[in-house]
Parts: C-alpha cells; structure tokens; sequence
C-alpha cells in the first residue's frame, strides 16, 4: 500500500537552529549575522541573552517536541516515512539532515517549516538553504569541503555516506492561516485572558497586543510586492476561490505581505476570543514588534513591543492589564523567553501594568493536524490531483515556489526585475 504521503519518501521540518551549549553561540550567531548587516554590537547583545539561559536555546527542546508530535501525528495517518529536522543556523543542518535521509534511502523530501508566515526570512531563505545543501549533496562535498554554515555541518558529517546523491526536496506553504494556527492562538490568548481575571482584571479591562519578529520594511515591502498587478488581477478578497492547478506555483491574486498576513490572522481571531470571553466586541486590533535587528539607519517594522506597553501604560486612560500573544511564533524560542517574557515583562512591570504572554502554538493538536494536512496538501499536488488549499482568512500566500515577485529580501534586491518600480520606491523612501 502506499503511503499516504506518496511521491514522498520523507518529511523534513526546517528551522532556524540554535546553539546547544555555551560555546556554540558565537559561532551560531556568526551563522545567524554572516552577509546580512548586523552590526557586531547586536550580535554581542544577543550572544548574552543566549549566555542568560546557558548558552542553550530553547528552540531545540521547542523543536524536538514538535517533530515528536508531527511524527505521532503521521503515523496515527499511516504514514511510515522517516521525519528529520534541519536547520538554517546551526546543526544538525539542513545538508546534515538531508544526507542522513539520503542515506536512509530518501530521493524525494517534503520540507516543512516552523516559520508561520511568509516572507524572504521565513520563506524564500528556507529554499535558499535546501538549494545550498543540495548543491553539496549532488556532488558529495557535504562529507568533505564547501562554504559556510552547511560546509562547518558537512565537515562534521564526514563519511556518514559522502556520495553524490541526487535529491528533489520541494517545500509546503506558509501555515498562518490554518484552522490549527486560529484554533491554538485563540485557545492561548483565551487562556491568558483568565489569567489575568484570576487576579481580579476583568477581560472588559484588559487591552491585547499581537506580536511577531520585526522585519526591515524593505522586507516587508518584498514579501508581496505588487502581487496584485503582476498577476493582473483585483487585490485579495476574503473568499476569493484559491485554485491551483497542479505543478503552477501559486494564485498569485492571493499573495499577501507579511504584515498583511498577520492582519488577517487577526481579523478572524479577535471575533472568536471575543464571542469566547463573552465581549460585547472584539478586542481592537493591535500588532508589535520584537527583535528588532540590523544597523540602526535601516528602517525596521514598528512599534516595539516595549514602546508599545509603554505608549499604553501612558494613556489618560490606560488599560487594567495587557495580554501579549506572539501570533508570530509558533515556539517559545529565545525571542519569546527573552524579548517577551523577560524584556517586554520588565517594561510592563516597570509601569505597574498587569502582564500576561499568552502561549505559543507549540504541540497544541489542532496545529500539529494543520501542519500534518498540510504535508498532505502538497502531496495531492505532487501527485496531479487539484486541490483547494484551506485558509481561514480567503488569503495566500500559497505558494510552494516562491513566485518570482514575493518572498525578496528587499534592499538592493528588491524589484531587480521592474525596474521602474524601484525607482518609484527609492523616491517614496527619501
Ligand atoms: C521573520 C523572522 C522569524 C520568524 C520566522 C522563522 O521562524 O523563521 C525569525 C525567527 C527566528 N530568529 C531567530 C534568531 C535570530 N534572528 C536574527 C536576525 C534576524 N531575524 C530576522 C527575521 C526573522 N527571524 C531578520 C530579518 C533578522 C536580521 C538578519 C537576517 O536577515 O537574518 C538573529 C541575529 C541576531 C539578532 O539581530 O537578533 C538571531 C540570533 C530564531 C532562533 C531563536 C532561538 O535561538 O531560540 C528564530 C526562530
Ligand atoms: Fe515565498
């Protein structure tokens, strides 16, 4: 019988990857700045906010209960295919993981990952980095030499097989706008919300903040530039049928930025926290930003979370308590324990503003069905079937393949291929 998974021998969850003792987090963070403008200043602040929690991040712990559960998840499916994780930044990376499913016989890979929204960080990067390890593996230099972060994994790897293996790796949609990312979020904030009534804040009292990572604006721009016109077609509708013809890379009418992608994520989960906790209407939309990185002339999406809480506790009537619930992340990584539970809290506490971080998707059920529908959604297309793909926001993106327009990093490389489009940009920007 064939595996429900079929023309897929095996799944592989990508990620960002993160040091596992003291003395990986230089090099880690080396990997994590190398070529992108990070400032050697960040990148020493950041290293001590790895050192605070022993120099090991959360996210592989996070991680290895999500591939736990995903696994579970597959089998209860009848599934039998190996699942392995990669990451970007640090091992076992992807040319690590790939070669270890190589050698267990696996040609043809379905990559899924733990980022939630699309943009270049969370989308295009992704398979720039399976490009680069297959590119190592289809000579069989990932044993012996090579560039980079994969070349530090394959050195490493020595031998485990070392041949030259050819391998097709092809990647899901981003998953934002899943039934389990809506269903695990509003569970969360619910759950948040009664924390704070414990302590006597009614939810009437309390104001939401939604947060995610904070990308450069040029990013942002680059998540879904112009989509619309590209593709000749009206913006987005909530309902717009998502068709995709088997083998064509997206409808690109439905291609929406990063910010945008969370926006609709909120619009369809403040109703439902609101008809949850019995509020006369739902909670007013409010999105922040953590993590801000890069050099600081560049422009990076805003506000902080933290000049948010202190914008709020400074209001002629500020809230009774705040919830923060980072929709943005699907684990609580570094930036979650960091960034929200010890900087935004302090900045809250500081205040004498009630607190509460409502949870990350991490194993919640319906995220981990989402995420396994998902992987069977791409195997439909891989086999020819046609097939609706779900969203509960009527939006994209669901692209596999980064359609040419969307997913840039921004900068220099933004709109290389419309170029009246970047002049007009470059004005808007001065
Ligand atoms: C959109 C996005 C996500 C969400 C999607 C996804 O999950 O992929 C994400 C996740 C993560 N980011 C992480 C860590 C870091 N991100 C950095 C830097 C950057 N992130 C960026 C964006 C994103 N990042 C960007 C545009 C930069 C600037 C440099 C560059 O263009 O790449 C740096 C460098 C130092 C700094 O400046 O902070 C670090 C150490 C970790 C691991 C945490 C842990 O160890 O627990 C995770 C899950
Ligand atoms: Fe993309």
């Amino acid at each position: 019988m064939s595996d429900p998974l079929a023309p897929y021998d095996a799944v592989l969850l990508l990620s960002y990857g993160g040091p596992q003792g003291p003395d990986d987090v230089l090099p880690f963070m080396r990997n994590a700045t190398a070529g992108r403008g990070v400032p050697d200043s960040r990148l020493a602040e950041v290293s001590v906010h790895y050192q605070r929690f022993g120099g090991a991040s959360p996210i592989n712990a996070r991680n290895a209960e999500l591939l736990e559960a995903l696994r579970a998840e597959l089998a209860a499916r009848g599934s039998r295919l190996p699942v392995a994780i990669g990451n970007r930044n640090w091992h076992p990376f992807v040319s690590e993981a790939l070669r270890g499913l190589a050698d267990a016989g696996a040609r043809r890979v379905l990559a899924l990952t733990t980022a939630a929204y699309g943009s270049y960080s969370g989308c295009r990067q992704y398979r720039e980095d399976l490009a680069g390890a297959l590119a190592l593996l289809a000579d069989g230099s990932d044993g012996a030499t090579g560039q980079g972060p994969q070349a530090d994994a394959a050195a490493r790897v020595g031998g485990a097989g070392g041949g030259p293996v050819g391998m097709v790796v092809d990647k899901t949609r981003p998953f934002y706008n899943t039934p389990g990312m809506l269903q695990a979020s509003a569970d969360a904030i619910v759950a948040a919300y009664d924390g704070l009534a414990a302590q006597g804040i009614p939810a009437e009292a309390v104001h939401l903040i939604l947060v995610t990572h904070s990308i450069p604006v040029a990013m942002e721009r680059g998540s879904a530039p112009d989509v619309a016109e590209a593709a000749g077609a009206t913006p987005p509708v909530p309902g717009w049928p998502p068709v995709r013809e088997p083998g064509v890379a997206a409808d690109l009418s439905t291609e929406i930025s990063y910010v945008e992608q969370h926006l609709g994520l909120a619009r369809v989960l403040l109703p439902i926290v609101a008809q949850r906790l019995g509020l006369d209407s739902p909670p007013a939309l409010d999105l922040a930003f953590c993590s801000r990185s890069g050099p600081p002339q560049a422009r990076w999406l805003e506000p902080d979370i933290n000049d948010r809480i202190t914008a709020l506790a400074q209001a002629p009537e500020p809230p009774g308590g705040i919830v923060v619930a980072p929709i943005g992340f699907i684990a609580d990584h570094m930036e979650v324990v960091f960034d929200l539970d010890t900087e935004a809290r302090e900045t809250a506490e500081a205040l004498a503003m009630p607190y509460a971080r409502a949870a990350t998707a991490g194993t919640h059920p319906a995220l981990v069905a989402s995420l396994a529908d998902l992987l069977a959604e791409r195997a439909a297309v891989a086999r020819g079937e046609s097939v609706v793909p779900t969203s509960t926001t009527g939006a994209g993106p669901f692209h596999t393949v980064c359609p040419d327009p969307c997913c840039r990093p921004g900068g220099d490389h933004l709109h290389a291929h419309h170029p009246h489009h970047a002049a007009r940009r470059s004005e808007e920007d001065t």
